[in-house]
């Protein structure tokens, strides 16, 4: 029996195909709650993870867990799981109402659950329309509406938004958020931080089968150092100013700007005025959490090294699943 915690661990993953090193010894735990964004640059290692996870592919080494079993040990999975691994080819002349009565059929749930997830994804207005015919955005839902028939306590989805339009994407991003509210699980994958980054409170980010980020995507935000961007009528008296009162470190900026870090806007505003020089701009400089993402993650084709925020190297809590005989290695 499952623990009916909806939380997902991964330890020590690891997946060799011949001399490539799909995963390597990857480790981290989706909480149930909020929703977490895999991600990682093509060829990272997503979606072998997310198979394994699902029992589809067997790992070399190491292991995972969904509501504390493997997933070969659920009983009937998808009622703890529903999971979209890639935008399914769906029977060509079955309308999607038939298509998800036959996946109910499979799993044991009533057929008037087809109608409830249709609804639930917006394609009530197209239950007898063929799923065949259906544009790339309506069958991402179809596919979600599928994962939904068995009211899973966890959704695993590869690349969930890829083919939405923008209101796709701004539902999609509702409807997780509404799942993961009600105390459920959502892992989602991308290769695109941006494509992910309003949907996502946590992100597990990946490169090169390794683990490059573990955490709130507000730490990784906040680990990176913003600064006050100003543009002063007297830029040596400003710096002078600056280093006499000991604040922040100062570099100079391609457009000729002075940026200043370890400080905030008001302390170089009040600096400047106490001191009687003019300032033309000032701005706090925005994150860019692409350029992080890509910084992060570069490390897949340059060997640059990551930094280690917060919450990094992730345990899995309480007492380790991974116990001889609980499944290793033998499910897929
Ligand atoms: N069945 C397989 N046989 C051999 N190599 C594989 C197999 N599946 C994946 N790989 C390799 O493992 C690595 C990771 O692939 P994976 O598809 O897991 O990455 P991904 O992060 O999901 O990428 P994408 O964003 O492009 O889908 C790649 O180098 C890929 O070529």
């Amino acid at each position: 029996m499952h623990d009916g915690s909806g939380r997902i661990v991964v330890q020590g993953l690891t997946k060799q195909f011949g001399p490539v090193t799909a995963v390597n010894n990857l480790s981290f735990t989706v909480e149930p709650g909020s929703v977490t964004g895999f991600l990682g640059p093509n060829g990272a290692g997503k979606t072998t993870t997310l198979r394994m996870l699902l029992g589809l592919v067997t790992p070399t080494a190491g292991g995972s867990t969904i509501c504390g079993l493997p997933f070969a040990q659920l009983g009937n999975p998808g009622r703890v799981v529903g999971a979209v691994l890639e935008a399914q080819g769906f029977h060509p002349g079955r309308s999607a109402r038939n298509h998800l009565r036959v996946y109910a059929a499979a799993m044991g749930v009533p057929d008037q659950r087809a109608d409830e997830v249709l609804h639930l994804v917006g394609l009530g207005q197209a239950a007898n329309r063929s799923a065949g015919a259906f544009s790339l955005g309506m069958k991402q839902r179809l596919a979600l509406a599928t994962a939904l028939l068995g009211d899973p306590q966890v959704l695993v989805l590869d690349e969930p938004a890829n083919g939405l339009d923008p209101e796709g994407i701004v539902w999609l991003r509702a409807f997780l958020q509404s799942f993961a509210r009600s105390g459920r699980t959502v892992l989602i994958s991308s290769h695109l931080l941006g494509e992910v980054e309003q949907m996502v409170d946590q992100v597990v980010i990946i490169s090169r089968g390794q683990t490059a980020y573990y955490g709130p995507l507000e730490t990784l935000r906040a680990s990176q150092q913003s600064r006050v961007l100003v543009q002063p009528a007297d830029p040596q008296a400003l710096v002078a100013k600056l280093q006499e009162s000991g604040i922040g470190s100062i570099e100079w900026t391609q457009d000729g700007r002075l940026a200043i870090s370890g400080v905030d806007r008001k302390e170089v505003a009040d600096l400047a005025m106490s001191s009687g020089i003019a300032l033309y701009d000032i701005q706090q400089e925005v994150i860019d959490l692409e350029q992080l993402f890509f910084r992060l993650t570069s490390g897949q084709y340059s060997g640059a090294p990551v930094p280690s925020p917060t919450g990094y190297p992730p345990q899995p809590p309480g007492p380790s699943p991974w116990q001889p005989g609980n499944g290793w290695g033998g499910q897929g």
